[in-house]
């Protein structure tokens, strides 16, 4: 044994990992192959970048590959890149631990049914954990770019509890990943296999993929012939980036291939788009829409899927300038013709050319969005294509919806694309368009109201008289639309009006007699309403005669423009601080319950009920839960 081996323990989380990856993967074992030979990849461009400043690092193999044998005798499989290497500090840590972000989230989510977790490891990226799915023992052999050859490093594992470390001599730049077989993944010692997996998952690496080309041999004495390796090797995949080749040479399978190998997801895209952008700023873009959210989807810290390219070069992943944070679920490439090699994130923030690539591409992709809500009205598409759009809204419709106030130059395309539940649908697939085509005759804005959920909002009070007038409200239960609104003022020349917010105005919706009933009511109700206003003075910021009210007593409402109970009440939950917002009370002056205040010997206490019912049935909590039931106690006693 060497003077300097150093046996290590896997970080907890990837102990728990390993154990998932082979017990939840089994039954598509062949990944590994994919993500070996895409940290593979990875590491050549990396090479690429790093060697932009330092071109020594190329030493004498400027060629970069990546090289897939076998040895059936020894049962191994290796896969071998000319990368960047890692250095025996990288080794320990990266093939120790999992540094990504979110990891630790990730591992909560996995429920112990394999195959949903199976389906959430492979959207995290298991990566070269993956090997021990199909291997009992790895051996990675390494040595970073620009260090001496007596630097390299050997980490092998049995993929249980510990791995070792030691430094060899390694004179071949990068690394060799060599997996010691399991007894029941003997079919990957074959050419055919091995080149029928590169041809599935990695045909569009955009570097040479190469294996020993086999040859015939006939057996002595006829005993039969079989296929032998041979010395020369061949390469074994396009090879060429996909997004750089004609859209006519490029199937849908093909595409679909391209968005797995970048996406980690396993199921198609719903959308894509590939175009060659011309004029001041030259670009080619590959934009894919998901059809499912990633498990960190609301992390908006969350790198964002879109890749950069310079010239076919890799500059980074995630590269947020490129894409507007509402927009974090497009998966995809942009290689630019105009910027530097050597571009920096700091630099990407201030690029003229960033901004046009980031504009051209945001609106790329609302047009996708616009040709599926498109598909979903146009009987003549399959019924795949028009379910399409309703998918990817129940996905993403919230995130989307965080555009209204992210990106005011699009907000009526945003709003357009928008869909909600409503009095007429629990589903929501009502656009802002359908809403306004359905107005009644006299009706002057569109009418919604924002709650915890579709239950809560429909049995509001505050929708009694819309509903008694058969006038349709938008019902809204993310928990974004309350901010994302205040960003939506008018649809189409229409207000949006809260029917939470402000004192309700009917309009012409009210016809003379009501309104005048209406006045009648409210200055025959002026003594108690000052009764109540003096009672109540400590809690309501005013109280008031409402004609929106059918059924129920009272309601809360706030001011226009003030921040509304269901957002105060999320924002304290969040722990943060909220400037204390006093409701307006608003009662029903011909509901039963009203009409006994006057007179009453318990005025004070019907009040105080009032208003606290008020808040119960709006989703809220008296201050004093023991004191509201203490007072209606007394009251049915
Ligand atoms: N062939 C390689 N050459 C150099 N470094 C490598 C190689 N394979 C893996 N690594 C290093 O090990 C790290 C962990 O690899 P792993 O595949 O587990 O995750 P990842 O590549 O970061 O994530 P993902 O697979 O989801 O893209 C990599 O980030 C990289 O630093």
């Amino acid at each position: 044994m060497s003077q300097n081996k150093q046996t290590l323990s896997f970080q907890a989380e990837v102990a728990q990992l390993l154990h998932l990856v082979t017990h939840s993967l089994y039954s598509n074992k062949e990944i590994f192959l994919r993500e070996l030979v895409s940290n593979a990849s990875d590491a050549c461009d990396k090479l690429r970048f790093e060697a932009l400043s330092d071109n020594s690092l190329y030493e004498d193999a400027p060629k970069l590959e990546v090289r897939i044998a076998f040895d059936k005798q020894a049962r191994t499989l290796t896969i071998t890149d000319n990368g960047i290497g890692l250095s025996q500090q990288e080794a320990i840590e990266n093939l120790g631990t999992i540094a990504k972000s979110g990891t630790r989230e990730f591992m909560s989510r996995l429920s112990g049914d394999q195959k949903a977790d199976a389906q959430l490891i492979g959207q995290f990226g298991v990566g070269f954990y993956s090997g021990f799915i199909v291997a009992d023992r790895i051996t990675v052999e390494s040595r970073r770019a620009g260090l001496p050859t007596d630097q390299g490093v050997r980490w092998t594992s049995g993929g249980t509890g510990d791995f070792e470390v030691e430094t060899i001599t390694r004179p071949q730049r990068g690394t060799s990943v060599i997996l010691h077989l399991k007894e029941d993944a003997t079919e990957y010692l074959s050419t055919w296999k091995l080149k029928s997996i590169v041809g599935k998952y990695s045909d569009h690496i955009s570097l040479p993929i190469l294996m020993r080309k086999e040859e015939w041999k006939e057996g002595e004495d006829n005993k039969g012939g079989e296929m032998v390796l041979t010395d020369e090797w061949e390469t074994v995949n396009q090879a060429s980036a996909l997004w750089t080749r004609s859209k006519k040479d490029i199937s849908e399978d093909q595409y679909k291939a391209f968005y797995r190998q970048i996406s980690h997801d396993h199921e198609d895209p719903l959308a894509w788009s590939h175009n060659r952008v011309e004029g001041s700023t030259e670009y080619t873009q590959l934009l894919y829409i998901p059809a499912h959210a990633p498990f960190d989807l609301w992390n908006r810290e969350k790198a964002a899927g879109v890749k950069l390219y310079v010239k076919r070069v890799f500059i980074m992943d995630d590269a947020q300038a490129l894409m507007p944070v509402y927009l974090r679920f497009v998966r995809g490439v942009i290689d630019s013709a105009d910027l530097p090699l050597n571009v920096s994130r700091e630099l990407l923030q201030e690029s003229r050319d960033v901004r046009a690539i980031r504009e051209g591409s945001t609106k790329r992709v609302l047009s996708m969005l616009e040709e599926l809500a498109k598909l979903e009205k146009d009987e003549s598409a399959s019924e795949e294509d028009r379910a399409k759009y309703a998918k990817f809204y129940a996905e993403f419709g919230a995130v989307l919806k965080e555009g209204l106030g992210e990106d005011f130059g699009n907000r009526d395309r945003i709003a357009k694309l928008l869909r909600f539940a409503s009095t007429q649908s629990d589903t929501p697939n009502v656009s802002l368009a359908d809403y306004k085509a359905r107005m009644k005759e006299g009706q002057e804005a569109i009418y919604y109201i924002t709650a915890d959920t579709l239950a809560a909002a429909k049995n509001s009070p505050q929708l009694e008289v819309f509903r008694k007038k058969g006038i349709e409200v938008l019902l809204m239960t993310d928990r974004v639309d309350e901010w994302a609104l205040n960003y939506l003022h008018e649809f189409d020349g229409t207000p949006m009006q809260s029917v939470a917010k402000g004192a309700v105005d009917l309009g012409k919706l009210q016809d003379e007699t009501e309104k005048k009933a209406a006045e009648e009511a409210a200055e025959a109700f002026k003594p108690v309403l000052a009764k109540l206003k003096e009672a109540l003075k400590d809690r309501a910021e005013d109280v008031r005669v409402t004609s929106r009210l059918v059924d129920s007593p009272a309601c809360l409402v706030v001011s226009d423009g003030g921040m509304s109970m269901q957002l105060a009440r999320m924002l304290k939950q969040a722990g943060q601080k909220v400037p204390e917002v006093k409701p307006v009370l608003e009662v029903n002056p011909e509901h039963a319950l009203v009409r006994k205040l006057d007179g009453s010997v318990h005025f004070h206490d019907l009040a105080q009920i009032l208003f606290d019912q008020a808040l119960l049935a709006e989703g809220g909590m008296p201050d004093d839960p023991a004191a509201y039931v203490k007072r209606v106690n007394a009251l049915l006693a």
